[in-house]
């Protein structure tokens, strides 16, 4: 079967190219990243590579849970003044949102832009449901991934991260020498524009990954494009202000996450606090572990598990420059557990990198001015976006795409 991606043509060749974009990505994380010294405490097998400005990679957690050694002090967040990682955090309801609903008659849809509303501009995300994807076909999408980290590591690291890229198989990419390490592996493809797909790094194993990964790609546009609509609309906007802002060859790339059972929970955290620099993001959490956590008033929140669906999450592009800042782009991070592997598949959705993007007409006022200048697509740290580059309100916070 002839699995390549077809995903229609882009119009006009993009400004900016994938490796600008990564390049961006990259530097920003050099710069937010902080932890201990790589010369910490490693025994031989942990022994990890670090190379200041390219990406280097470490022996896959995966293969240190697997070999049951102490973790390398590289690994460990403790200390970062919140208490032990795993103490316990209170689960909270984050608003849930029918998609079936919101595109139904204009009563049913009203009801559902009130509680869309209310969960962009407070919490930054909400759970889809009625999402149009059948639970076996998310069920498919959870297997792709479980299926491909079951891989033997052979198998697994013919689709290796290549050196100064974030696409393939690896670990939490190294940037700086001082970095804490999350405890996670990834295999990260980008699925579209299709003139940036690599398809050398899209698994031929299991047999099905290519086909139900396009496929999950598809449906996810079609869900952004609606959800798109629907945000402008919470707020009285023309329905297409946002959508029209992606542009030809917007990008869709698609990170399948493992946090392995984790020796250390109370110290070693998933992925460390962070904010997604995408404009919204879709997340396919694990179906029975839990782990996300997000921080709303200065207090952590786990976000309860509502099997088959998904979370989506507004990002930076969405809150500081497309909303003028109505809609918030909300910390989050990943905690481990001593039990249980943990899957997640994340896709960020982000415009196109020449597309400039802008706060919708109807969002500036005398009384609320712009906050943000301008921006092309590329994603950029949050001071980056700011027209006053000394006055970044989240100054520290890390970004992942
Ligand atoms: O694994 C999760 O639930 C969240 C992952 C995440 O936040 C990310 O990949 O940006
Ligand atoms: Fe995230």
């Amino acid at each position: 079967m002839n699995c390549t991606p077809k995903f229609p043509s882009p119009r006009r060749n993009l400004a900016y190219t994938q490796e600008d974009f990564h390049f961006c990505h990259l530097l920003t994380k050099t710069r937010r990243r902080v932890g201990k010294s790589c010369s910490q405490d490693q025994t031989a097998s942990q022994r990890l590579p670090c190379k200041m400005g390219s990406v280097s990679m470490a022996t896959p957690v995966q293969e240190l849970a697997t070999d049951g050694q102490d973790p390398s002090e590289r690994y460990n967040y403790g200390g970062s003044g919140g208490g032990a990682l795993n103490a316990s955090v209170p689960l909270v309801e984050i608003p849930t949102v029918d998609v079936g609903r919101l595109i139904s008659s204009p009563s049913a849809a009203n009801h559902e832009l009130q509680k869309l509303s209310l969960a962009l501009s407070s919490w930054g995300c909400f759970q889809v449901v009625n999402h149009g994807m059948t639970n076996s076909f998310v069920d498919r999408v959870h297997e792709i991934s479980k299926q491909f980290f079951d891989l033997p590591k052979e198998e697994k690291h013919r689709y290796i991260r290549e050196p100064d890229s974030i696409e393939g198989y690896g670990t939490d990419m190294i940037v700086a020498e001082n970095q804490t390490l999350d405890w996670i592996d990834r295999l990260y493809l980008t699925l579209n524009p299709p003139n940036h797909v690599q398809l050398k790094f899209w698994p031929e194993k299991p047999e099905t990954f290519r086909e139900t990964l396009q496929e999950y790609g598809v449906k996810l546009g079609e869900l952004n494009q609606i959800l798109l609509k629907a945000m402008a609309k919470s707020l009285d906007l023309e329905e297409n202000c946002f959508l029209d802002q992606y542009g030809e060859g917007a990008l869709m790339t698609a990170r399948f996450n493992l946090y392995p059972p984790c020796p250390r929970p109370d110290q070693i955290i998933g992925v460390k606090p962070h904010a997604d620099a995408s404009a919204l993001t879709f997340l396919l959490p694990d179906k029975e572990v839990g782990g996300l956590q997000f921080l709303k008033d200065n207090e952590w929140f786990t976000v309860p598990i509502i099997p088959h669906a998904l979370l989506v999450n507004v990002g930076d592009q969405a809150e500081v420059i497309m909303s003028n800042g109505v809609f918030k782009s909300p910390v989050h991070r990943v905690v481990t557990n001593s039990e249980k592997e943990r899957h997640s598949l994340a896709v960020f959705c982000i415009p196109s990198a020449g597309q400039e993007i802008k706060p919708a007409e109807g969002l500036i006022s005398e009384t609320r001015p712009a906050l943000y200048k301008k921006e092309f697509g590329v994603p950029k740290t949050k001071a980056a976006y700011h027209k006053d580059p000394t006055s970044v309100r989240l100054l520290g916070r890390l970004f992942a795409f």
